[in-house]
């Protein structure tokens, strides 16, 4: 059974007995209102682990004005039984004011936080290292744990443990999709029955992508314009960004050539959806 932790103090002292006698931890950070996205990232902290912690914590830094933090789903009871279902050692579940006791000093992200999600939600990387520099602090994993629906934050997250010096090995899971494609996502549940058939038309326009890119196609300028085009004509979204970047690097390319990724924001009535693909070869 998972045993649920709440004081910062207790967390730390448990990972530091299992530490002590030389296990491993997996961590898994996320919002919560989980599903199977977030089930794929702890089977494989559960796989490759002595250890499993799963944090669940709404994160006030990395929301801005104006976005829902108040509204973002929670079920905290119903979190717990799913990941006890399948055999999670420990959730750690903090309070804010445990976890922000004084809110005075946040870490900042430069240029990767500069475009996409990032350009679209100021302060919002800022936030997400900061809590997630914290939580590591705190779990001290092994081994963590993201998934590559949030490339970008994935790309940023490697990159801080890397200037911060943390021991800690970044895993990136792929992208797990309903039947019909969409990228499950939390936030899908903002979507009106109307908006959910039409969301697919995000996977759709990547899969369009591909095969305009398999077919020879190398001007990044075309492609977003072909994704803009089969998502305003087959969803009521209001495509935000259709974008090809170099990833992990996280810059503008023109002309397609090493690994690169899609990335896509569209807004529906309540719900912002993203979405991505990584495309070309790996470095
Ligand atoms: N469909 C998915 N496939 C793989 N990983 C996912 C998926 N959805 C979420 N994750 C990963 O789970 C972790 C926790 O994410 P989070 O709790 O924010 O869930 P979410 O569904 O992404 O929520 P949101 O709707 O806020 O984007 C992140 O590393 C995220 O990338
Ligand atoms: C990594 C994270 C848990 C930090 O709050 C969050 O950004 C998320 O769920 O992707
Ligand atoms: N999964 C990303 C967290 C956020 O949108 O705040």
């Amino acid at each position: 059974m998972t045993k649920r932790i709440t004081e910062i103090s207790d967390m730390t002292s448990i990972v530091n007995q299992y530490l002590q006698s030389g296990q491993t931890i997996g961590f898994v950070p996320t919002m919560g209102a989980l599903h199977e996205g977030h089930l794929a990232l702890i089977q494989e902290a559960k796989l490759n682990n002595d250890l499993t912690v799963v944090s669940i914590f709404v994160n006030p830094l990395q929301f801005g004005p104006g976005e829902d933090y108040d509204a973002y789903p929670r079920d905290i009871d119903k979190d717990e039984v799913m990941i006890s279902q399948i055999g999670v050692d420990y959730l750690f579940y903090p309070a804010a004011v445990a976890m922000y006791p004084k809110q005075d000093i946040k870490l900042t992200v430069g240029k990767l936080a500069e475009v996409l999600e990032g350009a679209n939600r100021p302060g919002h990387f800022d936030g997400v290292v900061t809590v997630v520099n914290k939580l590591f602090n705190i779990v001290k994993p092994t081994r963590a744990y993201f998934g590559r629906k949030d490339a970008q934050q994935l790309a940023i997250i490697e990159a801080m443990v890397q200037d911060f010096n943390h021991d800690i090995e970044i895993k990136g899971i792929d992208i797990v999709r309903e039947k019909d494609g969409l990228a499950k996502s939390s936030r899908n549940v903002y979507l009106t029955e109307s908006e959910r058939l039409e969301a697919v038309a995000l996977y759709n326009s990547l899969l369009l992508a591909k095969e305009l890119i398999d077919g020879g196609e190398k001007n990044t300028a075309v492609i977003e314009e072909e994704i803009t085009r089969f998502i305003s004509s087959y969803s009521s979204g209001i495509v935000e960004e259709a974008a090809i970047y170099r990833y992990p690097e996280l810059t503008k390319v023109d002309i397609l050539k090493g690994q690169c990724f899609i990335s896509l924001a569209v807004k529906f009535s309540k719900a912002r959806l993203i979405d991505n693909m990584i495309i070309g070869a790996t470095k």
